[in-house]
């Protein structure tokens, strides 16, 4: 039987740069899951995402593992980033690029 709490234990140890999300990349569903895809997919690395709307498993149980409330959730390294507030900044001032570079050598 398949437990909620491992599987997401499982995909934040197996993606280096996750993303918790509404909707898809293509396809957004909220604004704040929206403006987070953005600024990850300018960074220019491969990344995994689980849309938590076609995972309401995932939706309950993450917030109280990550003991963070809300969606998106970025993850990077097994550790959780944060939210749209914080990866949008973190874009904007650099940050964000740096840690995932650090973390997705690039392909050749
Ligand atoms: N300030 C937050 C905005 C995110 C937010 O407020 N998310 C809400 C609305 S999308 C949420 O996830 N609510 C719980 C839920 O929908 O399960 C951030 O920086 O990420
Ligand atoms: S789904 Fe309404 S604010 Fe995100």
């Amino acid at each position: 039987m398949s437990n909620t709490l491992d599987n997401i234990k499982q995909q934040i140890a197996e993606n280096p740069v996750l993303l918790y999300m509404k909707g898809d990349p293509r396809g957004p569903k909220c604004g704040f899951s929206s403006q987070t895809v953005q600024a990850v997919m300018a960074c220019e690395r491969p990344f995994a995402y689980v849309d938590i709307l076609e995972n309401p498993d995932v939706r309950a149980e993450l917030p109280l593992f990550a003991n963070w409330p809300t969606f998106p959730q970025l993850w990077v390294n097994g550790e959780l980033v944060g939210g749209c507030d914080i990866v949008v900044e973190m874009y904007q001032n650099g940050e964000l690029k740096a840690l995932i570079h650090d973390t997705v050598p690039a392909q050749d």
